[in-house]
């Protein structure tokens, strides 16, 4: 098996349309979704506010790449531009994880860093994953609840919950 944690958000048009978009195309090997939150951005560009979840995909088949492959031609389908990093997008797919039969995948590929670098500092993700799985681990740091902790009080501010899927 592999399964991967997959991060989902959305800034731009119908934001849950593209979420639930995202979500039927993962389907065939879903196997755990999150509630949505809409949340203020992160990262300093000033842009509207983001829906996000975290899924969970399981696919005996996949390997990391698919996953990635996967993510990507549903933000194509979703429109998505490429154009400021960290800016406005329809749809954003990031692979936070990925476990094989091994354990954990770990990749310093540029094109696919895993687990997902951004992911310690993001109570964005950590929340999510956090609902969708309350033992969730982050290879290299440790149990999500701490990860989540560890980022203090305030980490949560500008959270709301969001739409249903
Ligand atoms: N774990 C990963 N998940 C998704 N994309 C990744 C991952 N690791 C590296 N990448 C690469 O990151 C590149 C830029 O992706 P993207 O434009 O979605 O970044 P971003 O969402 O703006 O920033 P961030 O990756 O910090 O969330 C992609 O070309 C992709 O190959
Ligand atoms: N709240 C929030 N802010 C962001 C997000 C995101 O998913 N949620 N994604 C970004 C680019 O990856 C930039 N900023």
């Amino acid at each position: 098996m592999t399964r991967a944690v997959l991060s989902l958000g959305s800034n731009l048009g119908d934001r849950i349309a593209h979420l639930r978009a995202a979500v039927a195309g993962f389907a065939d090997v879903l196997v755990g979704v999150s509630p949505v939150y809409e949340t203020a951005p992160w990262g300093g560009v000033e842009q509207a506010d983001f829906l996000n979840a975290v899924i969970v995909v399981d696919d005996p088949a996949a390997d990391a790449r698919e996953w990635l492959r996967r993510g990507q031609a549903l933000e194509d389908a979703s429109g998505r531009v490429r154009e400021v990093r960290w800016g406005p997008r329809t749809l954003d797919v990031d692979v936070v994880t990925v476990t094989g039969v091994d354990g954990p995948v770990l990749s310093d590929d540029p094109d696919l860093l895993l687990p997902h670098p951004g992911t310690p500092d993001r109570a964005t993700v950590l929340r999510p994953w956090l609902d969708v799985d309350p033992a969730a681990v982050l290879p290299g740091h440790g149990p999500v609840a701490a990860v989540l902790a560890a980022l203090g009080p305030d980490a949560e501010d500008g959270m709301r919950p969001g739409p249903v899927l």
